[in-house]
């Protein structure tokens, strides 16, 4: 069986979730705060990274820990709830199915121990 990767259309449909994802995050008046600082094309390029390596595709993710990468955001709960919903409608808009989108929460969701509260 093939990998979620290749599934929903390999890297373009990636960079094109990500590229949502950054567009919906830019008018999220308090999600945009958490951003303020950050260099959004180093961003852009690893958390596309990441999404590849962890969907099953052949990238290699070459940035920081997603506990070392959000330690002192001091993220809370309903803050990461709100960044999922941002990452659902960045997925729905890349034309991914609900079954799709269940998997990539599936994988992603799991993380959320690694960064609220901290
Ligand atoms: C499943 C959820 C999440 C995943 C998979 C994720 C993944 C990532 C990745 C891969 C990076 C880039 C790391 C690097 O540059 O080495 C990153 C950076 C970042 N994330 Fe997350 N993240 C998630 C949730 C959140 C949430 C809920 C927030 C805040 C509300 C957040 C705020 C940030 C910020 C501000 C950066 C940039 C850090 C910097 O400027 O150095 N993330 N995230």
């Amino acid at each position: 069986s093939s990998s979620l990767y290749e599934q929903i259309g390999g890297q373009q449909t990636i960079d094109r979730i990500v590229d949502n994802f950054i567009r919906q995050i830019e008018y999220d008046p308090h999600i945009i705060e958490f951003f303020l600082e950050s260099d959004i094309d180093r961003f852009r390029s690893k958390l596309s990274e990441h999404i590849c390596a962890f969907s099953g595709g052949p990238c290699v993710y070459s940035g920081d820990s997603m506990q070392d990468v959000h330690a002192g955001m001091h993220i809370t709960e309903s803050d990461f709830n709100r960044t999922v919903d941002l990452l659902i409608d960045a997925m729905t808009e890349a034309g991914l199915s609900h079954p799709q989108q269940n998997k990539m929460l599936a994988l992603f969701v799991p993380m959320r121990r690694q960064m609220i509260y901290r």
